[in-house]
């Protein structure tokens, strides 16, 4: 049996248990149950904070999770990123009251509050800066206010905490954060129900980021319809029964589907239908 780490609370847990949900692993209905066995799927659930997630892995005690690359990177576990998930994007920023310090050269003496002190201990050393950390559980952005810290480093998303504390963003990223699912570095055991798990969650991932498109279209046309929808690995061209005319059946990305479709059009295809992806094996 997989045992696997979910978040069980913050910007993880919800879109982690959809996921799986799509993937067709039961989930807990009730926030309150620690664990769950999904027995047709042979897979154990175990759903614990965010921050411990990469601890169990690293240990050895738990063969797979769901985190966040910032929170793996600052346990210092020995567990390593295998798959992006793509949600709970983000970026760790420094931040202080502008007209202050612009640069991370210029922390020398100064006092940075953050909750992910061993991933801005290591920034600030590989700058060569000596600055003291201060760790923080959470609502970072108020300890300059309340004269904790010159400088913070947090989780910015779309920077509506930070505005709100009157505060900007000082230099690059510290780093670029998302979902991640994670296994202990070196770890071989259970490779094919890993790999199994795997491609469950990228057939989720195919199926929320590609329609499938089927359309008419000329037979002397085919080679510049199949130029707009070149699909993922090749479209199935197929003959009509009307002589002359073929139909084609493609992958196109969400996203593009509606351009797509319009310049599909002009070209001289018609029927041209979108349908959504249910599930996927690539
Ligand atoms: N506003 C946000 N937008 C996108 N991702 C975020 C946001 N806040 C936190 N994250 C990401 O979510 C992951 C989990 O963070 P964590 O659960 O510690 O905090 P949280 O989601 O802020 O929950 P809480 O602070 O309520 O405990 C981290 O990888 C972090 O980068
Ligand atoms: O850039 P934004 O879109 O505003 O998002 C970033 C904020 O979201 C998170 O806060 P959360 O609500 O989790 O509170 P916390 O600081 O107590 O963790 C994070 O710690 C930032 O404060
Ligand atoms: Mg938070």
């Amino acid at each position: 049996m997989l045992r696997i780490a979910v978040p069980n609370k913050g910007s993880l847990a919800e879109p982690a248990a959809a996921m799986l949900h799509e993937a067709g692993y039961r989930q807990r209905k009730d926030r309150k149950e620690l664990v769950l066995i999904d027995v047709e799927n042979q897979v154990e659930f175990f759903y614990l904070r965010p921050r411990d997630i990469a601890v169990y892995v690293g240990l050895g005690r738990l063969d797979l999770g769901i985190t966040g690359r910032d929170l793996l990177l600052d346990s210092g576990a020995e567990a390593e990123e295998i798959m992006k998930l793509g949600f709970a994007a983000s970026t760790l920023r420094y931040a202080t009251t502008p007209g202050t310090v612009s640069d991370v050269r210029e922390f020398d003496g100064l006092t940075v509050a953050t909750s992910f002190a061993g991933v801005v201990s290591a920034h600030l050393a590989e700058h060569g800066v000596e600055a003291s950390v201060v760790h923080l559980d959470g609502a970072v952005e108020t300890a300059i206010q309340l004269g904790v810290a010159e400088v913070i480093a947090d989780v910015v998303e779309t920077g509506t905490t930070l505005r709100n504390a009157g505060l900007s963003i000082i230099g690059e990223p510290i780093l670029e954060s998302e979902s991640v699912v994670i296994r202990r570095r070196g770890d071989t055991e259970q490779e094919a129900k890993v790999r199994q798990f795997l491609r469950r969650l990228q057939g989720v991932l195919v199926a929320r980021r590609y329609v499938m498109m089927d359309y008419d279209i000329r037979t002397e046309l085919v080679e510049k319809a199949v130029a707009l929808t070149p699909g993922l690995e090749s479209p199935t061209v197929s003959p009509l029964h009307d002589q002359g005319w073929a139909a084609v059946r493609s992958m196109v990305p969400v996203q593009d589907a509606q351009r797509v479709m319009d310049e599909l059009y002009e070209l001289g295809a018609r029927a041209i239908l979108t349908t959504g992806i249910h599930a996927a094996r690539l």
